[in-house]
């Protein structure tokens, strides 16, 4: 028996990377026990296959299929609502003026610290929900809107619960050090972060990650170390917001302490990008903030030029208010000169190895049946077909997930 059979795909894309990408026409895919069992053309998979021993069946005519997408930077948890700030930036107040006049991120915190656990857990389903729409099947989750040990518990406890009874694989960063606390010296929050909430956090397992906003006025590149390190002491591996709205060094600390990823990059220069790929650091883009915040795009070539593993992801937060990975692809392919090929890869399963999921994001025999049917017949619609969502049916575990 096979429990799910994909047939007559005009295209299954069963993976791509920065170095490898293949695709097979009038393709199948067999699914059994949650992974995929085969995939190729359809002819010699049902053969092996036959539709008659499937419990269920989809035709794909006309349709491609592609690995589900993995978002391996999402601030998804928050509260409250931030619409105004948008309408601050497009008058030309800047992210920073809005973070020190106490917005931003320290409005959020407020919002999350005041709603209960029951609503922040409903509050990350439902953008689970449309993410899962829009095809990714596997997302990173930070914390970071506590900014104190009981608050950035429960956002974890939160995403622990909303993940346990939502299909879309989530995996969860803690990311206490986001922000300087109201009234709070940086300083003197560190030494909080690094011996209570880090050894709480890591007490408790309800973090894979440690991340750190890196970034002038925020946290410098000392205490941005010290919590790095504390976290891996704590078996937290490293993740680094870097180099976001200024050069300040992240990717260098990034690639000293053996991070999983470095995130954002705008400012990255030539040397920034060798020490990431000489330490094999996955380099993820963000072009939603990009977008949002009218900022220049990352240099996406420079890495792609010394082959890095090059990962995008949407960075959903309250400032850059967007679930769709197609949407990051596109601004991937116009903003920043990736082929549409090279902005699936880094969309599936380069942005897997930042997340150290190295199953994930890929359809070959063994592998995890997580993947999204498009509305359209090639993968090319996903970055082509802008302002829509071009995923039509999501398949997480081999069940149909989203349809
Ligand atoms: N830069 C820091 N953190 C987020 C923004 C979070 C927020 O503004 O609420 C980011 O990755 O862009
Ligand atoms: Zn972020």
């Amino acid at each position: 028996m096979t429990d799910l059979l994909l047939t007559d795909a005009a295209e299954v894309v069963t993976y791509a990377d920065h170095e490898r990408f293949e695709r097979t026409e009038d393709a199948a895919v067999a699914v059994d026990d949650g992974r995929v069992v085969a995939v190729g053309p359809t002819a010699a998979v049902t053969d092996d296959y036959p539709e008659s021993d499937a419990d269920a069946v989809v035709d794909c005519a006309g349709r491609a299929v592609v690995p589900g997408f993995v978002d391996p930077h999402t601030h998804a948890l928050f509260a409250g609502d931030r619409s105004d700030e948008f309408e601050a930036k497009l008058r030309g107040q800047t992210y920073q003026e809005i973070l020190e006049a106490g917005g931003g991120i320290l409005r959020t915190v407020e919002a999350v610290r005041a709603a209960s656990t029951d609503e922040l857990v409903a509050n990350l389903r439902d953008e689970l929900d449309v993410m899962l729409a829009h095809g990714t099947t596997t997302a990173e989750v930070k914390s970071g809107y506590g900014l104190d040990a009981e608050t950035e518990l429960r956002m974890l406890d939160a995403i622990d619960r909303a993940a346990a009874e939502h299909p879309v694989r989530v995996v969860p960063t803690f990311m206490g050090a986001h922000a300087v606390p109201t009234g709070r010296d940086a300083d003197d929050y560190v030494e909080e972060v690094v011996t209570e909430q880090i050894p709480a956090v890591a007490e408790q397992g309800v973090a894979a990650f440690c991340d750190v906003f890196c970034e002038e006025g925020v946290f410098d590149v000392a205490q941005s170390r010290r919590v790095l390190e504390a976290g891996i002491e704590h078996g937290l591996t490293p993740k680094v917001h870097a180099e976001e709205l200024s050069h300040l060094g992240g990717t260098q600390l990034a690639a000293e302490v053996g991070a999983a990823s470095a995130d954002h990059l705008l400012h990255a220069t030539d040397e920034d990008v060798d020490a990431l790929v000489a330490a094999d650091v996955t380099p993820v883009l963000l072009p939603g903030t990009a977008f949002g915040l009218g900022a220049a795009y990352a240099d996406a070539e420079a890495f792609l030029d010394r082959g890095a593993p090059l990962a995008l992801a949407t960075d959903l937060n309250p400032n850059c208010y967007s679930q769709s990975m197609p949407f990051a692809m596109t601004l991937g392919c116009v903003e920043m000169g990736l082929t549409p090929a090279q902005a699936l890869g880094a969309a599936t399963a380069n942005a897997a190895r930042a997340v150290d999921r190295p199953d994930a994001g890929r359809l070959e025999p063994g592998s995890p049946a997580d993947l999204a049917v498009l509305d359209a017949p090639s993968h090319v619609h996903l970055s082509y077909n802008f302002g829509v969502n071009p995923v039509d049916t999501v398949v997480v575990g081999g069940e149909v997930a989203h349809e």
